[in-house]
């Protein structure tokens, strides 16, 4: 079978995202990275009264020369305005936030008034009418759409819903995404190892990367490469009511590779299996009825490489976010030179400098898909596409930056 180069795999994969997650209304403390199920629109209008920007005086720009001496008649302060209003020659204290007294159309700023605090100040320095007035709805009116769905709640997303006068906000139910590990071999962190064994490190990882795309992960434990174990933990993801079930290990071709068959038993509809790329070549993905199959492999950085590429995407059509991220890479240039490469397009870990030239990627010597070590010291990969030719240090490449 051909090797599917991956922005086919990804858009087949996110094609095959049967709906978003349903909606749920939350209050507005614990939304915060949450998905938008709908539209946002103002409550009310923001400033709902012109204020000022500065601590001063409210004045009137024509009385602005230098030198004119101006009565103080009262006091403006946030949450307590002046009541009546201001004729010619005369000043508001006014503080930041303050209603502007009717009457007043500038802001003379203390710092350019004499007799601060007395109850004449003297103009110091002029300012044009208008001057550090925020005019009411400066921010936005009520009706406005402030926020569309699908927006991501970040700081300022949550800080301005609060602030249009939503108490709480719909949004989009975090996917649940079980993760299944899979290989005789393995044992969990703090068990025994016996001969032959290695301790399961994915289900950890694969968690993390899914958790920090707003998803919730459910861990399916360590299946072993046996039909029956197989079959009883994908039933387990399937009864939990996972929007994706991720398998590691097992994907590739060797005589205990048993979870494409498994899952095509269970029920699956096969997409693609085996992707031109460099690490993570056997994975595979399908549908077993409403639930979304990725199959990773086992090989630790090949699992991981490709939760970044692949899974946080599909996470990302799952929360209804209107552009998934399909391509995180970025322009850099190689700290190396490079051989030329095959049809598998490289993933390569690499240290990374900020150079005058931009973010340079150095690829690392050893590559192996099994050193999570190197991985972990890699700052950035480093992408080589398919058949690329020789390519010296300097030339340009994309990168993608890992922290
Ligand atoms: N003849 C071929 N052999 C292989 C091919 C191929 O095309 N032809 N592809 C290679 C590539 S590329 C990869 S990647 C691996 C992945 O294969 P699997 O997905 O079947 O992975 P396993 O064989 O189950 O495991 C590979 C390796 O990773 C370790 N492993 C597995 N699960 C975990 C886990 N949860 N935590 C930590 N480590 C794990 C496992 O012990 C193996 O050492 O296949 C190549 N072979
Ligand atoms: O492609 Mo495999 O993922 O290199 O080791």
């Amino acid at each position: 079978m051909a090797l599917t180069p991956v922005p086919v795999a990804l858009e087949a994969l996110l094609d095959s995202v049967p709906r978003p997650t349903a909606a749920e209304t939350l209050p507005l403390a614990q939304c915060a990275w949450r998905v938008l199920a709908a539209d946002v629109t103002a409550l009310r209008t923001q400033p709902p009264f012109a204020n000022s920007a500065m601590d001063g005086y409210a004045v009137r720009a024509e009385n602005l020369a230098p030198g004119t001496a101006l009565r103080v008649i009262g006091e403006s302060a946030a949450g307590r305005s002046f009541a009546g209003s201001l004729h010619p020659g005369e000043a508001v204290r006014i503080f930041t936030g303050a209603p502007i007294p009717e009457g007043a159309d500038t802001i003379l700023i203390q710092e350019n008034a004499d007799g601060v605090g007395s109850d004449t100040i003297h103009v110091r320095e002029s300012a044009p009418k208008g001057k550090f007035i925020r005019a009411a709805g400066l921010d936005f009116t009520t009706g406005d759409v402030l926020l569309k769905t699908g927006r991501r709640l970040d700081s300022a997303a949550l800080g301005l819903a609060a602030a249009a006068g939503h108490p709480a906000l719909p949004v989009r139910a975090k996917p649940l995404v079980a993760i299944l590990a899979t290989g005789d071999e393995l044992v969990s962190p703090g068990e025994t190892v016996g001969p032959d064994q290695i301790v399961a490190s994915n289900s950890f990882s694969l968690a993390a990367i899914v958790e920090q795309a707003g998803a919730t992960a459910l861990d399916l434990g360590i299946a072993r490469d046996n039909y029956p174990d197989l079959a009883a933990r994908i039933e387990r993801a399937r009864s939990a009511g996972a929007d994706v079930l991720i398998t590691l290990g097992g994907a590739s071709v060797g005589a205990h590779d048993l979870v494409q068959e498994a899952l095509t038993r269970a029920g699956m509809a096969l997409g693609f299996w085996k992707i031109a790329m460099r690490p993570g070549k056997p994975m595979m993905t399908g549908r077993l009825g409403e639930m979304v199959a990725v199959g990773l492999p086992g090989n630790p950085v090949s699992s991981i490489v490709c939760g970044h590429l692949f899974v946080v995407p599909l996470i990302e059509a799952l929360l209804g976010m209107p552009e998934p991220e399909r391509d995180r890479s970025e322009p850099g240039i190689l700290g190396r030179d490079m051989p030329a490469n095959d049809e598998r397009e490289d993933y390569l870990r690499s240290g990374l400098v900020l150079t005058e030239a931009g973010w340079e990627a150095t690829p690392f010597d050893r590559q192996d898909s099994s050193m999570l070590g190197l991985l972990s010291q890699a700052q950035a990969l480093a992408i080589r596409p398919a058949f690329a030719q020789p390519a010296r240090k300097g030339d340009p490449c994309r990168i993608i930056r890992l922290r």
